[in-house]
């Protein structure tokens, strides 16, 4: 009964109508898919006509060396690039039947379906349980035992729970860094968005964190469709389904992650996941 409050709490804000994210469209397939996608910076192409489609609840890992455009093609698929001035695009990036780059769209509703993860852990300088909250107070959620059960659910979610539950209203910076990070991806859970993406994140962390939050992405593959972004090629070949391999802005290759790793079509990916540049 809590949940169900708290999801319509969520999934009706009274100033966030257009477009309505809300409607599911269960089994449609890829979940998020981008069309001719091109992307500059000023005259700087980072994005080169890409057409890439996302799996409902799966994960996919994008790699390619230093500077190839992932982080960019990433930010698009929640218009994190919309922050930089110098930034322009054409093409499409299609969810939910709907082009989410066209200037009608709501960002604040579509941050809300496809949420982000960041290299460094971010927590605000806030406590646990009001880093977990932040978003849900700005949806007008006040209710204090909704807000429990999200705080009590998302950090369940990620497997923090029980290690911080006697210490909620502490400041989440006195966490360790692979704890910030879970927390970060709690704090996303919680406005249940269903695509989740994750540019680098164990690149900060130490092996052990690493294996908690690959751990924990494998899990939330359950009910998240899941866009890593890694330099780990290892990384990708334990967690993800398929992967894309990026090279000067262009996706070169893509597919299942065992057929691209152990099969690449193309020499370039070989030469790439064999370590002969990047
Ligand atoms: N804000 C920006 N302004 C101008 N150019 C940018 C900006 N962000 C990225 N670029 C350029 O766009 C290209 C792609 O960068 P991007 O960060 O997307 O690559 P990447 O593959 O994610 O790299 P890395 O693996 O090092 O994070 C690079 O040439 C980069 O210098």
């Amino acid at each position: 009964m809590q949940t169900a409050q708290l999801e319509k709490k969520v999934a009706k804000p009274a100033k966030l109508t257009v477009p309505d994210f809300q409607v599911r469209v269960d089994q449609a397939e890829p979940l998020i898919e981008a069309k001719g996608l091109t992307i500059s910076y000023g005259k700087k192409i980072a994005i080169d006509n890409i057409d890439l489609s996302f799996p409902k609840n799966e994960i996919t890992a994008l790699i390619g060396p230093s500077g190839c455009g992932k982080s960019t093609f990433l930010r698009s698929l929640n218009r994190m690039n919309d922050t930089i001035p110098s930034a322009y695009h054409s093409g499409q990036i299609i969810y939910e039947d709907v082009d989410i780059l066209s200037k009608e769209v709501n960002v604040i509703a579509l941050r809300k379906e496809v949420g982000m993860v960041f290299q460094k852990p971010n927590p605000f300088a806030k406590s646990i349980y009001n880093n977990i909250v932040h978003g849900l107070k700005f949806y007008k959620v006040r209710k204090k035992s909704l807000l429990d059960e999200a705080v009590e659910n998302s950090l369940q979610e990620v497997g923090l729970w029980d290690e911080v539950k006697d210490r909620l209203h502490e400041s989440a910076l006195a966490l360790s860094g692979g704890q910030q990070q879970r927390l970060s991806i709690a704090r996303a859970l919680a406005m249940k968005p269903r695509v989740l993406l994750l540019d680098e994140p164990t690149s900060a962390l130490d092996p052990i964190s690493t294996a908690k939050v690959e751990d924990l992405t494998m899990r939330l593959k359950e009910r998240y469709t899941i866009i890593i972004v890694t330099h780990n090629m290892q990384q990708a070949a334990r967690i993800s389904d398929n992967t894309a391999f990026f090279l000067n802005g262009k996706v070169i290759e893509t597919g299942s992650t065992n057929q691209l790793f152990t099969n690449p079509r193309e020499k370039m990916t070989e030469d790439y996941i064999s370590g002969r540049f990047g």
